[in-house]
């Protein structure tokens, strides 16, 4: 499959990893196209990236796959600049959190095809999670296209789009839940009297080492964690502080409350 004209439209923290994921995995730069709306960060990406900075007109005339990076509360108004530039056969790309593909469609010409996302920020270096729906109009083509896309920037996954705002909480936001719990050990390793270096190599090795091992092991978290607890041992003393402070019961509640802002956005988008 050839290499198709990427324009990422809206290239902030988002847009950023995937920009540079996909530069890392070998697309040329020449196939990149960015929009911005301050020429200082314009300039900022084509000296980091040497990507080529367009109006949103020109990102829709000459991408094949338009990639929208913006905030969900400023969708709309982008949309507003590239329908009268749509030409038919492009495929819109949406990396937005909440906006379901018939927000997309009733504001672009009809028939566009249109692909949800969502990916998260370890795109930045080739371990990004990405789950994709097709919208009304999209086919296998261009969920090819979407897959061809993100696949070497992680792993992919398509879902049902009922599914996105649910795996929005899990893996959009995930990397957040977890930089919060490291950043939590490490302030507990100072606590204990650990220089802060050391505490944090120490949490940063056992988060890398343990989620090599969830993911090659193909164990259960459970099983994984049951061969950590010994009897008596000093493991469960700090489960049971886990389990005495809810860490489970809020992690359950936090999840469905970022499953229920997505669909607020969503609410107030529309
Ligand atoms: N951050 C994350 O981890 C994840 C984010 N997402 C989704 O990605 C999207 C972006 O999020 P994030 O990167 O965090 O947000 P940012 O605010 O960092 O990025 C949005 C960018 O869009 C730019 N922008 C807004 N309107 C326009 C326009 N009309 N033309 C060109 N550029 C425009 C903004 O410019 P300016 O600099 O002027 O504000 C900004 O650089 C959201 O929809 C979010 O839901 C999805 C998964 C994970
Ligand atoms: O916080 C947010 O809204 C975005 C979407 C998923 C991760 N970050």
């Amino acid at each position: 499959m050839t290499q198709q004209t990427v324009a990422m439209l809206g290239t902030g923290k988002m847009g950023e990893a995937v920009l540079a994921g996909l530069l890392r995995s070998g697309r040329s730069a020449d196939r990149l196209l960015v929009t911005v709306r301050r020429p200082a960060r314009g300039a900022e990406l084509t000296e980091k990236y040497g990507v080529t900075v367009v109006t949103t007109a020109e990102a829709a005339e000459r991408a094949d796959v338009l990639a929208i990076g913006t905030k969900p509360q400023d969708a709309g108004a982008l949309l507003d600049e590239i329908r009268p530039s749509l030409a038919p056969g492009k495929l819109v790309v949406s990396l937005c959190a909440g906006l379901p593909t018939s927000f997309f469609a009733t504001r672009l010409p009809e028939g566009t095809p249109v692909i949800r996302v969502m990916t998260n920020t370890p795109a930045l270096v080739g371990q990004a999670m990405t789950a994709i729906s097709p919208g009304a109009h999209a086919t296998d083509e261009h969920l090819a296209v979407a897959e061809q896309m993100f696949t070497p920037l992680g792993a992919t996954v398509r879902v049902p789009e009922s599914q996105q705002d649910a795996v929005t909480a899990l893996s959009g936001s995930g990397p957040a839940y977890f930089y919060l719990i490291a950043e939590a050990m490490i302030e507990a390793g100072v606590l204990l009297g650990l220089p802060r270096q050391v505490a944090h190599e120490l949490i940063v090795q056992t988060a890398i080492g343990s989620a090599t091992m969830l993911r090659d092991s193909g164990d259960h978290p459970v099983k994984l964690r049951e061969a950590v607890t010994s009897p008596a041992g000093t493991t469960i003393a700090a489960v049971r502080e886990l389990e005495k402070h809810g860490v489970r019961a809020a992690l359950l509640d936090a999840l469905e409350a970022a499953r229920d802002r997505a669909r607020e956005i969503a609410g107030q988008a529309l």
